[in-house]
């Protein structure tokens, strides 16, 4: 289901004026925590793919989402939040944000529009000097709804004195103003090629790690600064429901929130775990509609003592580098 389409699916007319080539490559989005990053892609993707939320460091994975056009096709890779490793799990994040750096064919440089440009920037734009010296580099400014237009002309000046940029583009996803524009831009940057992934598909994460990261967000939102480090979801069984009628087909799936401490697993169930219901309900909801049908879904907490900190849990978690 995952596997790359082949090469020319689409025919040309042999007569027809000459065209633009098609375009396809990877890009992805830098940023210091909460700059924008995901929801920015989410915005250009035009369906939910990344977690985002208000707390920063929630992007776990290189989720990726695909823009398919009739001109080209664009595979953004979500890279988690930059920050200094304070565990081994940082440290792994850290691994698949450079090994994806080196990566792409264009890298989109986020920096929110109501935030000062400070020395996280200039800590990104090294590495990727260093990392990926020759890769294009475009500047975003993101949430422009945020700030007003001089707001937003001192800090198109603040960001060109961080690194030379190929271009810089103030956005705004939450108007979608400008993400066309931007895609543009960015797709301008990959080179000539076929389609990489069939038509329709916008992320080529299974199933079960886009329902884990649902039930992720859900289970932080409103919740403490702490937690979202310490807060995993693993499906555990996934499948239909048997006897269903095939007009209303329904899936059963069981998963696993994990936490590291007893005191978190207090705040994730609620008052007799009336917290834990909503977070199921709403889970629920996002997940019947990613499916398309009716879901049971059946949530269970467990405390995982300091898994951020040892492999064989992390392994069981799906953050073992390949
Ligand atoms: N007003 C406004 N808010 C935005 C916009 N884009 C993102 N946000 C908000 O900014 C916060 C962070 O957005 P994310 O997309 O999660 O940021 P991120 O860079 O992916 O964050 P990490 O996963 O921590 O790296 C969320 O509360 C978003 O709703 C925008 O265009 N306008």
């Amino acid at each position: 289901m995952n596997a790359p389409a082949g090469p020319g699916s689409d025919t040309a007319t042999p007569d027809a004026a000459p065209e633009q080539p098609h375009r396809s490559g990877f890009a992805c989005f830098v940023g210091r925590p909460n700059a924008g990053k995901s929801t920015l892609l989410n915005a250009m993707v035009g369906q939910k793919v990344a977690i985002t939320s208000d707390k920063p460091q929630t992007t776990r994975r290189a989720v990726r989402g695909i823009i398919t056009r009739d001109d080209a096709q664009m595979v953004v890779v979500d890279t988690p939040g930059m920050h200094k490793p304070r565990t081994l799990l940082g440290e792994r994040l850290g691994d698949l944000v450079r090994s994806v750096w080196s990566d792409v064919d264009v890298i989109g440089f986020c920096v929110p529009a109501d935030e000062k440009v400070g020395p996280g920037d200039r800590r990104i734009a090294a590495e990727i000097a260093e990392q990926a010296g020759r890769t294009p580099v475009i500047g975003v400014i993101t949430k422009t709804d945020k700030a007003s237009a001089d707001q937003i002309a001192a800090q198109l000046l603040l960001l060109s004195e961080v690194r030379e940029f190929a271009e810089i583009v103030p956005v705004s996803a939450v108007r979608q103003e400008q993400v066309g524009l931007l895609a543009d831009l960015m797709i301008a940057r990959l080179p000539e090629g076929p389609r990489l992934y069939p038509d329709g598909e916008v992320t080529d994460e299974p199933v079960e790690t886009m329902i884990s990261e649902i039930i992720r967000e859900s289970a932080l939102d409103g919740v403490r600064d702490e937690l979202p480090h310490s807060l995993a979801v693993l499906v555990d069984e996934m499948g239909p429901r048997e006897g269903r009628p095939e007009n209303s087909p329904m899936t059963d799936i069981y998963a696993t929130i994990y936490v590291e401490r007893d005191s978190q697993k207090a705040i994730v169930l609620g008052r007799k775990g009336s917290r834990l219901g909503e977070v199921g309900r709403r889970s629920r909801l996002q997940i019947e509609k990613l499916l398309g049908q009716r879901v049971y879904l059946s949530l269970h907490i467990s405390v995982a003592k300091d898994w951020q900190r040892d492999p064989k849990q992390l392994r069981k978690l799906g953050f073992d580098p390949q």
